[in-house]
């Protein structure tokens, strides 16, 4: 997909990784509109942003995406503000911590919701233009996370979600892509700090810490921006789940046979159901 000219939602957009793909959507022509539950925070970076890219260009809308009624009403918004809906990014997402319904509520439910409204404004079966959404899941998404099981679990969920969105099946009659990506650790404020103020969270930063370390250090935002932009580009990916680490740069997660989703891939089938 080209950008110039299209409307993107993005969730969780006041830093970190949302930020970037804010910013880069921008600057290939996009207008954005950038959610996000820190008030303080989005309403700064959408300032900024504002400077650089002009006034009409961005919106920010107070959102809970974990609260259906702020979605649902944050996309209308979008629509009655720019006049069309091209692209979802949902990205909003916590680390793991005590509360695990609320790390299930923040990086899964909230994403089946998101693409629900993203196919419910974009279908074509809806009167819709098509477009796309993209998921951002994580490498958790596809291996064990020893020290966050709740969130590798979310995220499994949100690469099955964006796989199942994204076949023929749905694709015949919505005109969306969905795709996930799956970056391994990057360096935003999501990360712990290396120094903490427990000998227990002290322990776990460090295993935290140690592990990243193995992997060969931290992704750069930008180079997740980058994969981004090719997913965004590439209109040949639909059920993609791209992979981002310091190994291998970006490349694809490979699946087998099932892969397009059989046994109900294609639209005779789906028209016979
Ligand atoms: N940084 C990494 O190492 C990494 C790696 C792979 C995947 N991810 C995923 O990328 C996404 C972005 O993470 P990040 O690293 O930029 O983190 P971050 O903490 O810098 O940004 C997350 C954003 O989501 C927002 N958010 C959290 N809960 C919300 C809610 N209920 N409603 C609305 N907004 C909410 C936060 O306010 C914040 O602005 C997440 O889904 C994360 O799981 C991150
Ligand atoms: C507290 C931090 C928040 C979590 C951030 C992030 O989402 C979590 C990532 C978790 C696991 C990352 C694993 C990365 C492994 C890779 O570097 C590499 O070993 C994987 C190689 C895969 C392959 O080539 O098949």
């Amino acid at each position: 997909m080209k950008l110039s000219g299209k409307v993107a939602v993005v969730t969780g957009a006041a830093q970190g990784l949302g930020r970037g793909f804010t910013e880069a959507m921008l600057q290939q022509g996009a207008k954005v509109a950038l959610l996000d539950i820190k008030v303080l925070d989005g309403r700064k970076t959408t300032k900024e942003l504002a400077s650089q890219h002009g006034q009409d260009k961005v919106l920010f809308l107070p959102c809970d995406v974990t609260d259906k009624g702020q979605m649902e009403s944050a996309f209308q918004q979008v629509l009655r503000h720019f006049g069309q809906l091209d692209v979802v990014v949902n990205n909003a997402g916590v680390s793991e911590h005590g509360n695990w319904e609320m790390v299930l509520d923040v990086n899964l439910r909230s994403v089946i919701h998101g693409t629900l409204l993203g196919l419910d404004h974009m279908s074509r079966e809806k009167g819709g233009a098509g477009g796309l959404i993209i998921n951002i899941a994580s490498m958790a998404g596809l291996l064990p996370m020893f020290h966050g099981p709740v969130y590798a679990a979310t995220k499994h969920g949100v690469v099955g979600l964006s796989r199942s969105y994204g076949t023929p099946f749905h694709f015949a009659l919505t005109g969306v892509r969905v795709c996930a990506m799956c970056p391994t650790m990057a360096d935003t404020p999501i990360q712990p700090p290396r120094v903490a103020s427990t000998p227990e969270e002290q322990l776990k930063a460090d295993a935290h810490w140690a592990y990243v370390d193995n992997q060969g250090g931290l992704l750069q935002v930008s180079e997740v921006v980058d994969g981004f932009l090719q997913l965004v580009a590439d209109d040949s990916k639909n059920g993609a789940v791209m992979r981002i680490t310091k190994q291998k740069g970006v490349d694809y997660q490979p699946y087998g046979g099932g892969g397009q989703g059989v046994p109900y891939a294609s639209r005779n089938t789906r028209s016979k159901l």
